[in-house]
C-alpha cells in the first residue's frame, strides 16, 4: 500500500471510530423514540425541534456553495439544496416533514414558523451554520460526515416508528426513506473529498476536529428535547407548551 493510501485509510478509520462512539443514535432519547416508549407529546416535541435543523439545513449549504469557487464542486454540492427545498418535479425534505408533523397531530404551519424551539436547539443549529460559513472548506465538508452514520438511525427509526406508533404510516415517514437513497450519495462523495484533501496532519487533525464539532451539535439537540419534555421535563422559556399547535 501507497504511503497516501495508507493514510486515508487510517484517516477513514479515526472517522469512523468517533462515529461509534458519538453518533447520536447512543442517545437515550433515540433509543425511546424507536422502542416505542414516547409519548405523542414528546414525538411532538422532537418533530418541532429537529424540524429546525431539518430546516437550517439548505441555508448551510447554501452558505457553503457561496464560499466555492470550484464549479465542480459547487456542481457536486448543490444537489443538496434540491433534496430538501425539492423542485418543480418533485416535492423535497421539508414538505415531507411537514407532512409528519401533520401525521402526528400538529399544525404544519406552526411547526414551519419555529416558534416553539428550544432555544438550546436552536443555539446549536445556528452554531453548525455558521462553523460552515467561517471554518475552511475542509471541515466544512467534513463536519457534513456525520451522514456516514445516518442510513443505519432511519432504518431503525422507519422500523420502529412503523411497529410502534400509530401515526406512523408509509406516508408519514416518507422523509426517511428518501434520505435512505440521498445520504449515501452525498456522504460518498463528501468522504471521498476529504481523504483527498486532508493531506498533513494537520488537515486529518482539522477534518476529526470538525466531525467532532457536529456529533456535538446532534448531541446538543437530543439533550435540550430530553431535559424540557422527559426528565426533569422543565420547558425553557420560549419553547412548545404541549397544547400549542396542535391540530387533533
Ligand atoms: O435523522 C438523523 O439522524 C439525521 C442525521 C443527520 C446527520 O447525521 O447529520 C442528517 C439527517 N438526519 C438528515 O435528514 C439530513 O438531511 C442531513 C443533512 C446533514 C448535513 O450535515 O448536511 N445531516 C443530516
Amino acid at each position: 500500500m501507497s504511503e497516501a493510501v495508507s493514510e486515508r485509510t487510517c484517516l477513514e478509520t479515526r472517522l469512523r471510530q468517533i462515529g461509534r462512539e458519538r453518533y447520536h443514535d447512543k442517545h437515550p432519547f433515540h433509543q425511546m423514540l424507536h422502542s416505542g416508549g414516547c409519548t405523542m407529546d414528546q414525538v411532538r416535541a422532537w418533530v418541532i425541534n429537529r424540524y429546525y435543523y431539518q430546516s437550517r439545513i439548505p441555508m448551510k449549504d447554501a452558505a457553503f456553495l457561496s464560499r466555492v469557487d470550484d464549479p465542480m464542486l459547487r456542481r457536486a454540492w448543490r444537489s443538496r439544496i434540491g433534496d430538501h427545498d425539492g423542485t418543480a418535479e418533485q416535492e423535497g425534505g421539508i414538505v415531507r416533514w411537514l407532512k409528519l408533523a401533520e401525521a402526528v397531530g400538529l399544525d404544519p404551519a406552526y411547526v414551519a414558523s419555529t416558534r416553539g424551539v428550544i432555544p438550546a436547539v436552536r443555539f446549536a443549529v445556528d452554531a453548525y451554520v455558521r462553523y460552515v460559513r467561517e471554518q475552511s472548506l475542509l471541515q466544512a465538508i467534513a463536519s457534513s460526515l456525520t451522514e456516514l452514520f445516518a442510513p443505519s438511525i432511519h432504518k431503525q427509526r422507519i422500523a420502529g416508528l412503523l411497529e410502534h406508533y400509530a401515526f406512523a404510516t408509509p406516508a408519514a415517514i416518507d422523509y426517511f426513506r428518501h434520505r435512505l437513497e440521498e445520504a449515501p450519495r452525498d456522504v460518498a462523495f463528501a468522504l471521498q473529498w476529504v481523504l483527498e484533501h486532508a493531506n498533513t496532519p494537520a488537515e486529518q487533525d482539522a477534518a476529526i476536529a470538525a466531525l467532532v464539532f457536529k456529533m456535538d451539535v446532534l448531541w446538543a439537540q437530543l439533550d435540550a428535547i430530553w431535559g424540557g419534555y422527559i426528565d426533569p421535563g422543565h420547558i425553557p422559556p420560549g419553547a412548545w407548551q404541549p397544547s400549542e399547535g396542535v391540530i387533533l
